[in-house]
């Protein structure tokens, strides 16, 4: 039976109205291959001169990029390799089945295709994901090696990703347990995603361009590549580094941090070739959890996560786009 899912039948409409269209999303021009700032996390266990200078660098890249890398993170390759494994076992599973309404015993949302509210060729996406929100895991059978091993990696992730937000928050003076406070493992989720080979590179994306709804994000990407970042105007592609984890500031980010961490537009582009995986791993605070930004004036109004997520819920309903932060300005 077929794994892949009807892309073609759902997109075909869109393709054939569209194939004399002038504004075709520019995705196979050379872009420039960028290596993000590396952050060396085995610096943090230096001199207090090395560790000051490593958080330092750390804020430097989310102000000036939004992203970077990061090695020496404590996620054993082991893990991530097993993590790939499933990931792959998943997705081979025939459409039908990944498409059942408890696939997984998970919710009805949890696994993903394409765009299915897309008019245009602009927010057209050639590829599935596996959203797993962290509080349903448990909701999935107790023998699945896929279920253990989130839950493996997500301890891990999410060790990770608080360390990185408290870093990150020394810069500005948000106070220590900040994260502790509003987050929890089971706050976050997991998006595995899965790029397959596109027939129409030059014509849609693997996935259209947006920014995280989080406070950032930690991706595992393999060595096929097509991230690419919006900068100074311009797409750029994240050049692979086969020992590091890509992090992102997300939208919350920004807006606690009062627009000085940048959440910058990013997508996937699509491969004519090769498969491609990757996992995201959004480190998010509870649903009540009100954000407001830690330093006066504020360029955003205060919003909870149920709030921003509503709101998102309503654009894309309307315009197929979330609009995101630019909303809640003030
Ligand atoms: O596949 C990637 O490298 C990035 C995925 C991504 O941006 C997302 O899932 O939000
Ligand atoms: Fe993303």
């Amino acid at each position: 039976m077929a794994i892949e899912p009807p892309f073609f039948e759902k997109y075909k409409a869109i393709l054939q109205s569209s194939a004399n269209e002038k504004e075709k999303p520019s995705t196979v021009e050379g872009f420039e291959e960028l290596e993000l700032p590396l952050i060396d996390l085995s610096h943090l266990n230096l001199g207090p001169l090395e560790r000051q200078e490593c958080i330092e660098k750390m804020g430097q890249a989310a102000i000036e990029w939004g992203f970077f890398q990061i090695v020496n993170h404590a996620v054993p390759d082991e893990l991530l390799n097993r993590l790939k494994q499933e990931q792959i076992k998943v997705f081979q599973q025939p459409f039908d089945k990944k498409s059942e309404n408890n696939f997984l015993n998970l919710s009805v949302q949890s696994y993903r295709w394409g765009n299915p509210l897309a008019t245009s060729l602009r927010n057209l996406s050639w590829s599935e994901a596996l959203h797993i929100s962290l509080k349903d895991i448990s909701k999935m059978d107790e023998y699945n090696k896929l279920r253990s091993t989130i839950e493996e990696y997500a301890e891990k992730a999410n060790f990770l990703a608080q360390r990185l937000a408290e870093y990150l928050a020394q810069n500005l003076g948000i106070k220590a347990n900040y994260f502790q406070e509003n987050c929890s493992p089971s706050s976050s989720s997991l998006r595995m995603n899965r790029y397959p080979p596109c027939p129409y590179p030059s014509m849609m994306f693997g996935i259209i361009p947006h920014t995280d709804t989080d406070f950032l994000t930690i991706v595992s990407q393999d060595q096929v590549g097509g991230l690419q970042l919006k900068t100074n105007g311009r797409w750029v592609s994240v050049k692979p580094n086969p020992k590091a984890l890509v992090v992102n500031i997300g939208d919350f980010y920004q807006a606690l941090s009062n627009g000085v961490y940048k959440s910058i537009t990013h997508r996937v582009i699509a491969n004519q070739e090769t498969e491609r995986y990757s996992a995201a791993y959004f480190y998010c605070p509870t649903y009540e959890t009100v954000i407001e930004s830690c330093s006066k004036p504020s360029l955003y109004k205060k919003f909870s996560f149920k709030e921003y997520r509503e709101q998102i819920q309503k654009d894309v309903k309307a315009t197929g786009d979330k609009v995101g932060l630019s909303r809640f300005l003030l």
